[in-house]
């Protein structure tokens, strides 16, 4: 069952002999790598799962042959092992009722805004927080029966913050690595939570809890001395080096900063092929041929800054700092937590941004904004980063933001530009980006500017600096540099990453990988 493809679950799906208790090496995250669709005829397909986090995952778990516990996406589907040549995957059950509680409340109504910089209020719920401890039970249960003895255990993200105590309890022979995929709130903020010290104590659970930036782990250093009542370091913690340290009782607890990348040097590869060149072109005549095309590309969530970036354009239309026959926007929106309150406010604001501006700047046959709500497939996706002169990230709060390198990886004709949001956790890395600060429209407005009129030879050498960053930090090194570290500090042996296998240029510091 490849994920990028979508395939029949009842083929795929081996009953007859589950494993139990024998993977080396295990990552434990809400959603499984792929999602169950239930059709209207009854029968099911597997789809990929959406967001960042199964981007990063999945190709390195299938090269090390690993086994992935998670959700499949559906209520009440109890579901066997899947077994395959290169991945395991054991489905967590979860009932409607937990889908509403656990996943929809708890982890995206509660954790998520009040993690996201409350940009939305946080709701506090006990029924929901009752829901996510039991919910994390029944994962460090699946968890516990999947991995081997004194084998390698990585939970992903804030859904499971209370996975790797209730884990370690179950079997103290495991190695425990954390990593969370968004912000880590300052101290102000995360005092709000009421379930705050046993949130921190879930934690402590691992071995190694991992940040995509070191402010992330300088605030949970400071609210496990605050909150625990542990000893700590007290130095700043470096980019995947100088890991903070916290002592609870005989243990030592690692923290340190590992910002997430993608698999560059494919996407690189892909990018260039016949197939995806021809279709970038076709995407530009069926758009007009326009001299410029802007691009968004995100779940459609509040903290992406989709409605910002609206905003600024239908300001510089009307200031006639844009001219509406020459440019156009494509902003793709994969459907998102639909059932959340927050989630459908925001829905409808977008669409009514969306429509306003074309209802006033649009012409028969040519819109200025097309928009599309639904999951774009990966190869389409390859095609509208090639084919766009600017790529428009500018969430209001985003833990790293994958669509930002994604863009980078595929440009190897230097061609493009990237706006980019400062409130991400890419902009640390990707210096060279037109930086703008979402919360300040005239910020944002300048930047998209700046970027739809930069000259051509600034733009290449911008580009080529971007491409440098990209291509040299990808997804195996961020798992790499995460898995060393849990290696050399805890039980387990050698690393269990194995390098993918990749060109020269992949891995070359200088290479830009340009055409
Ligand atoms: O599973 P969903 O509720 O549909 O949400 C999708 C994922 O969204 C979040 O992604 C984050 O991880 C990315 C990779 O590290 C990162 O670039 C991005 O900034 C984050 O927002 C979420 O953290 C995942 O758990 C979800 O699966
Ligand atoms: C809209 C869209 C996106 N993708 C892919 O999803 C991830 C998104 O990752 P990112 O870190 O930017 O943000 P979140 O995790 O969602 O918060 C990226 O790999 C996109 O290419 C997709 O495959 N299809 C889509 O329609």
């Amino acid at each position: 069952m490849a994920a990028s493809s979508e395939s029949s679950a009842s083929s795929s799906r081996s009953t007859s002999d589950p494993v139990s208790g024998q993977a080396d090496f295990v990552v434990v995250a809400n959603r499984l790598p792929v999602d169950l669709e239930r059709l209207p005829d009854g029968t099911t397909r597997w789809k990929r799962s959406p967001g960042g986090l199964v981007t990063a995952l999945e190709p390195i778990l299938r090269r090390n042959k690993g086994a992935w516990v998670g959700w499949a996406g559906v209520a009440d589907a109890e579901l066997d092992p899947v077994v395959e040549d290169d991945l395991e995957l054991y489905p967590v059950p979860l009932s409607a009722a937990e889908i509403a509680d656990y996943y929809e409340g708890f982890s995206n109504a509660t954790l998520w805004p009040l993690y996201h910089d409350v940009i939305v209020k946080p709701e506090y719920n006990r029924d929901w927080w009752n829901a996510y401890v039991e919910v994390n039970r029944r994962f460090a249960e699946a968890t516990s029966k999947a991995a081997a003895h004194g084998a390698t255990v990585w939970i992903q993200d804030y859904q499971l913050q209370l996975v790797p105590k209730m884990l370690r309890m179950l079997r103290p022979d495991l190695t425990i690595g954390f990593f969370l995929h968004i912000p880590f709130p300052p101290v102000e903020l995360f005092m709000q939570m009421p379930w705050r010290t046993e949130i921190i104590e879930g934690l402590l659970g691992a071995d190694l809890i991992g940040f995509h930036l070191p402010g992330g782990a300088q605030n949970f250093l400071y609210l496990a001395r605050k909150l625990a009542g542990q000893q700590t370091s007290r130095g700043n913690v470096g980019v995947r080096s100088k890991l903070g340290v916290v002592q609870v009782g005989f243990r030592t607890v690692r923290v340190g900063a590992f910002p997430i990348s993608i698999d560059s040097g494919q996407l690189d590869e892909q990018s260039r092929s016949k197939s995806i060149r021809d279709r970038a072109k076709k995407i530009r005549k069926e758009l007009g041929n326009p001299k410029h095309i802007m691009l968004g590309v995100d779940r459609l969530d509040y903290t992406k800054g989709i409605d910002v970036r609206l905003a600024a354009l239908h300001e510089l239309l009307d200031e006639h700092r844009i001219d509406p026959a020459d440019t156009v926007m494509v902003q793709l929106a994969t459907p998102s937590r639909e059932r959340v309150d927050s989630y459908v406010q925001m829905r409808d604001d977008i669409e009514r941004k969306v429509s306003r501006i074309n209802g006033e700047y649009s012409e028969v046959g040519r819109p200025v904004v097309h928009y599309l709500h639904r999951p774009i497939p990966r190869e389409e996706l390859i095609a509208f980063f090639v084919a766009a002169d600017v790529m428009l990230v500018t969430p209001l709060r985003d833990g790293m933001n994958l669509v930002a390198k994604e863009y980078v990886a595929c440009r190897s004709d230097l061609g493009g530009a990237l706006l980019l949001s400062e409130f991400t956790g890419a902009a640390a890395e990707l210096r060279q980006a037109f930086l703008c600060n979402p919360h300040d429209l005239d910020s944002v407005k300048d930047a998209m500017e700046q970027a739809l009129g930069q000259p051509k030879e600034d733009g290449r050498r911008h580009m080529r600096a971007l491409r440098r960053q990209v291509l040299a930090h990808d997804v195996d090194r961020w798992a790499r540099s995460f898995l060393d570290a849990l290696a050399h500090g805890g039980a387990a042996g050698p690393a269990l990453i194995a390098p993918a296998e990749a060109s020269e240029s992949d891995y070359n510091e200088d290479a830009t990988g340009e055409n």
